[in-house]
């Protein structure tokens, strides 16, 4: 998936979000209803229709074209669907791409951090971006940097950050807009076994608390972190469950041999 920028929704008042419907807290966090997306003749997201549901960790996996970056941009907001529709927190891509912009984050492959702020500055200005108020602001950075462990890096600029480091500061970037919905897109690439293994147990903290799409190509991560899996290859939809399901219904002893069966050129063509 290709590295994006965070995008800001603009201002909202006290930073603070507003139910938009009575949709808004109940339901599944994502609802996919035969949603294509096509590039000219190529078709990159082929007529997907699944469920997430709130508090999921739901992981995005497929080889490469499979559609995940086409399908997450659709999800934000940033790219219209060809045909079909989602519903993000109940409200559709179709009609709500702006309501559901702000409701959602994403933390980017490469990250977006401006490198001469400090910690504290980059968390602050993203915060802002959002709308909150200066107060309101510091208070957030104060508390993902102590739930992501950057307190004593506040005021560090962020260029001489560890890999690890930064890809924390990312992260926290992404949780500071306070998301019903967070997409993370290959969070531990380019990460030491150490730097990726703190990264997992921070984000299995998310757990429960906030919906999480999760793409990845380190299937060692998915296994780890999510509650349920989809594979897509070629726009399509292979399978979508928990591991346990994959592998059942390839017959794989491992996920990886599940992974390959399921994106096999032949299977499901
Ligand atoms: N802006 C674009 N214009 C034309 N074709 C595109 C565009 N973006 C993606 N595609 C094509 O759509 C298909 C799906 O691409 P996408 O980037 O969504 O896959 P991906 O699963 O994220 O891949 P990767 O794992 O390699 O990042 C590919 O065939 C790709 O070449």
């Amino acid at each position: 998936m290709a590295g994006q920028t965070i995008h800001g929704p603009g201002r909202r008042p006290g930073g603070e979000r507003a139910p938009t419907s009575p949709l808004d807290t109940a339901g599944p966090a994502i609802e996919l209803d035969h949603l294509t997306k096509s590039y000219g003749k190529r078709v990159a997201v082929d007529d997907l229709s699944l469920t997430v549901g709130r508090g999921e960790f739901f992981g995005l996996l497929g080889s490469n074209g499979a559609g995940k970056s086409t399908l997450v941009r659709m999800l934000c907001g940033l790219t219209a669907p060809a045909s079909g529709d989602a519903r993000v927190l109940g409200m559709s891509l179709r009609t709500d791409a702006t309501a559901i912009s702000r409701r959602v984050n994403l933390s980017p492959q490469e990250t977006a951090v401006a490198a001469n702020l400090s910690v504290a500055e980059n968390l602050e200005l993203v915060a802002r971006l959002y709308g909150a108020s200066r107060a309101e602001a510091r208070s957030r950075a104060l508390d993902v940097m102590e739930s992501l462990r950057l307190g004593d890096r506040a005021r560090d600029r962020a260029k001489s950050l560890s890999g690890g480091l930064e890809r924390r500061l990312s992260l926290g970037m992404a949780l500071i807009t306070k998301p019903d919905v967070v997409f993370l897109d290959e969070p531990t690439l380019g990460l030491d076994v150490r730097s990726r293994r703190d990264l997992w147990a921070l984000l299995a903290g998310l757990k429960g608390t906030t919906t999480v799409v999760l793409t990845t190509h380190q299937l060692e991560e998915a296994e780890s972190l999510c509650d349920r899996i989809a594979i897509m290859r070629d726009g399509r939809l292979r399978g979508v469950g928990a591991v346990a399901d994959h592998l059942a219904s390839t017959g794989a002893a491992t996920f990886e041999d599940a992974f390959l069966a399921l994106t096999d050129e032949e299977a499901g063509a």
